[in-house]
């Protein structure tokens, strides 16, 4: 198989996200709509397409069919208990985003130091891992989804778009929302740091998703960001397949 006719998809709960399995890894497109994707599918001369999904079941019906239509392989991965030299924590793998054990995958390339992974999308999800073992992980609502449940429970409260660079107290309400989803978020980020630093002397914090930015501020050395370890996972499926 050809890496230029192989196509790594990542469907959230937002967003859809896509690149090339030959693509530099930071050449991510990001469309809000299943339309744009099928327009760029059926221009694009492929052979196969990976998808990870954790959107409606109806995105993903879709696309295989088009797939079936334009006799492109469609390859659903789907979150596993043990793979890539990875044991996953859940007694139920099933249950487990499988967005997350992609980024797990992902990130596992990045170190061999016991790691937490954090993907800051629609949601905030993080991931422990050590010597190969999944030891657990939180599911925290996103930036985006933190300003929209405060909106749609108070009656005075505003958010404007204002994506902060670094934490300050605010002396205004857009601006003081900006800034408590911020906190939020951060504190995520310093209680995952917390818990790894109590287990581990050397450990190391890895970002990815829309919002690492967000978190960019909070980091130090210890940190490693990438561009999208969802698809740097389906990548992982997918050269296993091609290349053994
Ligand atoms: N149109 C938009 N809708 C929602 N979020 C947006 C939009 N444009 C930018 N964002 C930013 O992207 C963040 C989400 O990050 P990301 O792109 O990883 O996720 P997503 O595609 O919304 O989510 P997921 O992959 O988790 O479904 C939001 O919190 C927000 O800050
Ligand atoms: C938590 C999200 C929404 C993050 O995208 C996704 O991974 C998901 O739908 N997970 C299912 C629940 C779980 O992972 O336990
Ligand atoms: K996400």
């Amino acid at each position: 198989m050809q890496t230029n006719s192989v196509l790594l998809v990542d469907i959230g709960n937002t967003r859809i996200k896509y690149r090339l399995l030959n693509d530099d890894a930071d050449n991510v497109t990001t469309v809000d709509d299943l339309s744009a994707l099928i327009t760029y599918i059926e221009a694009a001369p492929l052979t196969h397409l990976y998808i990870a999904n954790v959107g409606k079941p109806a995105v993903e019906e879709a696309l295989a069919q088009l797939c079936n239509e334009q006799q492109i392989i469609f390859c659903a991965v789907k979150t596993q208990s043990d793979a890539f030299g990875i044991t996953n924590s859940y007694q139920n793998p099933q249950k487990m985003g499988v967005d997350r054990w992609l980024a797990i995958l992902g990130a596992a390339k990045l170190t061999d130091k016991p790691f937490a992974v954090i993907d800051a999308g629609t949601a905030v999800t993080v991931d422990f891992v050590a010597n190969g073992q999944h030891l657990g992980g939180w599911i925290a609502p996103g930036f985006h989804t933190m300003k929209k449940a405060l909106l749609s429970n108070t009656t005075r409260v505003f958010e404007n778009e204002t994506v902060p660079e670094q934490l300050m107290a605010a002396s205004d309400t857009e601006e003081c929302v900006a800034m408590g989803c911020l906190a939020a978020l951060q504190g995520v980020f310093w209680s995952a740091k917390r818990r790894l630093n109590n287990q581990f002397k050397e450990n190391v914090i890895i970002f990815t998703g829309g919002d690492k930015k967000l978190l960019t501020s909070a980091c130090d050395g210890d940190s490693l960001s990438a561009a999208n370890l969802v698809i740097d996972g389906l990548a992982r499926y997918a050269e296993k397949a091609s290349f053994g």
